[in-house]
């Protein structure tokens, strides 16, 4: 039998702060893998931190930010991305020299222009945004394979160490991902096409269903087809995340939403005149940009993923 190769942890100690499913999954996919010499915690309530000891994703937990970055040498922001400011300036003066804090937050301007200004120097802030996910949060809605042959993309600022960079993209590949260094408002403007105004768009929809009085919620339910149900799937996502994504990622949500509408007035339209060779032509266009995604291997499809982690219990 072949022995398995133990390789030295990436980083010492990795503080987590804020324990929901980006972390939590962070922490059983590190744990797998022996990336981490220590894990520790931070989260708001004392529920949470009794979590996370009990399920094992941290090793230790701490009452407050500024006590569970001491020590660490890589220092992951997990919150939403309108708490991130507060978190940055509770733990900028606990920062060891050397270290580096990243965060996994949806939109990288906001987080930029929040974490920047309390990182000392000497601390190296590489911001990160790991594209996966469900709809679950919580501390027991990880699951060590969320990343897996998923893209993490890091925005580097100008006057980044590469070693440190390096070392943080060996951190996510040895997770599962592929490692992508884009600049941050080119990663928002990507994101608000291919996360963000999806996101609203399903949130609208189901928005329109339940304004439908004509159909009962029970009808809703029963009859809910494929496209429907999905969109419920994504609408079922967290609210203070989502939130905090439109308030900070406005501009290019804005513009893409604007597009968006074009584009909608002109179905709108091919339908009303009754132009079917219009409908089906543009329908044959997204259906090729469907079939890229698939050939591309990058249809993980998170429905399935979400089928594989237990739900969070509320509150957590
Ligand atoms: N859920 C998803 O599918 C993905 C989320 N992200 C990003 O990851 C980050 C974390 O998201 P999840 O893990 O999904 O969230 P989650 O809701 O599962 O966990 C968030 C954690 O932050 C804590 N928290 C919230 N507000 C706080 C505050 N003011 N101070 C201290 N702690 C606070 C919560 O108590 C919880 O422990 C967000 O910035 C989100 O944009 C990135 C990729 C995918
Ligand atoms: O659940 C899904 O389908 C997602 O789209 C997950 C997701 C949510 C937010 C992100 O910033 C990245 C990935």
């Amino acid at each position: 039998m072949t022995k398995p190769i133990y390789a030295p942890p990436i980083y010492d100690r990795v503080a987590l702060i804020g324990l929901g499913l980006i972390a939590s999954s962070m922490a059983h996919a590190m744990k797998q893998s022996g990336l981490a010499g220590e894990i520790v915690g931070y989260a708001k309530t004392e529920d949470t931190r009794r979590v996370a000891v009990e399920i094992g994703i941290c090793d230790r937990v701490f009452g407050s930010a500024a006590e569970a970055v001491q020590g660490a040498d890589l220092v992951v922001l997990a919150v939403p991305v309108g708490a991130m400011a507060e978190i940055a300036a509770e733990i900028g003066p606990h920062l060891s020299q050397g270290a580096c804090v990243t965060d996994v937050g949806s939109v990288k301007q906001a987080v930029v222009d929040a974490v920047a200004p309390h990182i000392p120097a000497g601390v190296h802030f590489i911001p990160g945004h790991p594209i996966a996910g469900t709809e679950h949060s919580g501390p027991r809605s990880g699951f060590a394979t969320l990343f897996q042959n998923r893209w993490w993309l890091l925005t580097p600022m100008p006057d980044s160490d590469p070693k440190a960079v390096a070392r943080l993209r060996r951190l996510c590949e040895a997770m599962g991902a592929n490692v992508d260094e884009m600049d941050v408002p080119h990663h928002d403007l990507v994101l608000a096409v291919t996360s963000h105004t999806p996101h609203l768009i399903a949130y609208t929809m189901v928005g329109v269903a339940e304004h439908m009085r004509r159909v009962s919620n029970s009808e809703i339910i029963k009859y809910s087809a494929g496209g429907f149900r999905d969109l419920t799937r994504i609408a079922a996502s967290d609210p203070t995340m989502w939130r905090d994504v439109f308030l900070t990622n406005k501009e290019a949500v804005l513009d893409i939403l604007g597009r968006f509408t074009e584009e909608l007035f002109m179905l709108q339209r091919a339908i009303r005149m009754g132009d079917g060779e219009q409908l089906h032509a543009y329908f044959t266009r997204t259906r090729a940009i469907r079939r890229g995604i698939i050939e591309a291997g990058q249809d993980t499809a998170a429905p399935d993923f979400g089928r594989a982690a237990p739900a969070a219990k509320p509150g957590e």
